[in-house]
């Protein structure tokens, strides 16, 4: 039999880059905001990324960035007259309109959808459910266009099943897989999906962060899970630590990552850790694998490193020998505390057996780390010949997007240049040119018109 393999999808980062502190709650958002951006730089530092994991051996695929300034958004909100009228209209009555339907913010395409791998489902198909991202308006404007760019990327409905948001309310608030994290002993086989969430919709007496919002409820969790056809063995719900929220952690994946049989988190990630683990192990039954917990001690890193560093914003790749990898953005390197923990880590009887280390600083000053960046994807070998080809990452590919985008981006960005109408005529030239580089189609806006 052919093995199944988990492959990454990561965003690639679009042409407005930009450090506008739209995010309340995440804290490199906030303390970033206003400095200058270099959309250039971000964009290679993802490739850089990609490349490195495709010579790996792992298979590495690319989601196109969105359209942006997106001028139909600003239209719905009653701006009017030609396209750069109304871009100078938002710029002059609505700055920080303009600044939030300019953000790339799809890089983060951990946060683009909620994907359960066929041997999960009931009909035998990869669900894919784009997230609603419905508590930050900058965000909220991305599901439509992230289910284009997904069915364009995993077209053939014999084998991919793509569902629309979850109603765009904060009852249903959906960050996708950021808060989702699926363990199995081998890609072949069905395995536990993990849905953390921040707080439950209905039941108010359930506990909740006093300060920044709970972005993501119980109740989009337990509707994915339903839509997807998991078993009820197969899906376990768990509450994020409210504090943690409130300390910064806006998503469950910057203080927990899983893969395989191994899940890495805080001592503080969770509402109830003993608990997380219980249901965990329940779900698990009795696989030959054992689930190894790797809990990391508060002692040894604090919350506070936690969101500084991004340490558990990392990637846990599987070596084919079942050795894991952690790849980390340099942020861990260049924290005491968190990189002395990591060479400890590595002397200790886990599976996790090497750090590698990339810089990412363009994103992460907005609060995306490796993991941010990436939507895993487990795929059969049959379904993996179903993907759109040109969307997977390799030499060439590598190439022709890095003189795409020396050939497009600015290297310096600030609020004021959204205004700039060559800006928007430039992002339309680059992306309608990724179309075909990617064999998209006609997806955008602009394109369509
Ligand atoms: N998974 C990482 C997501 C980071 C993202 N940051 C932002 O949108 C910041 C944009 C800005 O402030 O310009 C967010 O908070 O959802």
């Amino acid at each position: 039999m052919h093995s199944a393999i988990e492959a990454n999808f990561d965003g690639l980062v679009g042409p407005t880059h930009n450090y506008s502190g739209l995010s309340f709650g995440n804290v490199a958002s906030q303390v970033n905001t206003a400095k200058p951006s270099n959309p250039r730089a971000a964009a290679k530092q993802g490739l850089v990324k990609m490349k490195a994991l495709a010579d790996m051996g792992f298979v590495q695929g690319v989601l196109a960035p969105h359209e942006r300034p997106h001028i139909p958004t600003l239209r719905s909100l009653g701006f009017s007259g030609t396209d750069q009228q109304v871009l100078t209209a938002a710029a002059k009555h609505a700055p920080k309109l303009l600044a939030a339907v300019s953000s790339a913010s799809c890089m983060w395409t951990a946060n683009a959808a909620t994907v359960s791998p066929s041997a999960d489902t009931k009909d035998g198909r990869v669900h894919f459910t784009p997230a609603n991202l419905v508590n930050k308006f900058h965000r909220s404007i991305e599901h439509v266009t992230t289910g284009e760019i997904l069915k364009a990327t995993f077209p053939d409905q014999r084998y991919f099943a793509h569902h629309p948001a979850l109603p765009s309310v904060e009852h249903f608030g959906d960050e996708g897989a950021a808060n989702h994290t699926r363990f199995c002993s081998s890609y072949n086989e069905a395995g536990v999906e993990l849905f953390v969430y921040g707080m439950s919709a209905f039941n108010t007496a359930m506990p909740r962060p006093q300060q920044f919002p709970a972005r993501h409820t119980l109740e989009a969790s337990q509707a994915v899970a339903r839509r997807h056809g998991l078993s009820e063995q197969g899906a376990v719900f768990v509450q994020q630590n409210p504090v943690a929220i409130d300390a910064g952690v806006f998503h469950n994946d910057v203080i927990a990552v899983g893969n395989g049989n191994v899940h890495f988190y805080h001592e503080h990630a969770f509402l109830d850790t003993e608990q997380m683990k219980a249901d965990l192990q329940l779900a698990w039954g009795d696989r030959t694998t054992p689930l190894y917990f790797v809990e990391v001690p508060n002692s040894a890193v604090s919350v506070a490193d936690c969101v500084q560093s991004y340490l558990f914003n990392s990637q846990l790749l599987s070596q084919p020998n079942g050795d894991m990898t952690l790849v980390v953005p340099s942020e861990c390197q260049e924290n005491e505390n968190v990189w002395a923990y990591l060479t400890d880590l590595l002397t200790h009887n886990t599976p996790i057996k090497a750090v590698k280390v990339f810089d990412l600083k363009q994103s992460m000053s907005n609060g995306g780390g490796p993991a941010c960046l990436r939507l895993r994807v487990a795929l059969s070998q049959q379904e993996l010949a179903a993907v759109n080809p040109a969307t997977i990452m390799n030499d060439q590919l590598f190439a022709t997007l890095n003189t795409w985008v020396d050939q497009h981006y600015r290297d310096q960005l600030i609020e004021a240049d959204l205004a700039d109408p060559s800006l928007l005529l430039e992002s339309r030239q680059a992306l309608d040119e990724l179309t075909q580089i990617l064999q998209l189609g006609s997806l955008y806006d602009f394109q369509k018109a």
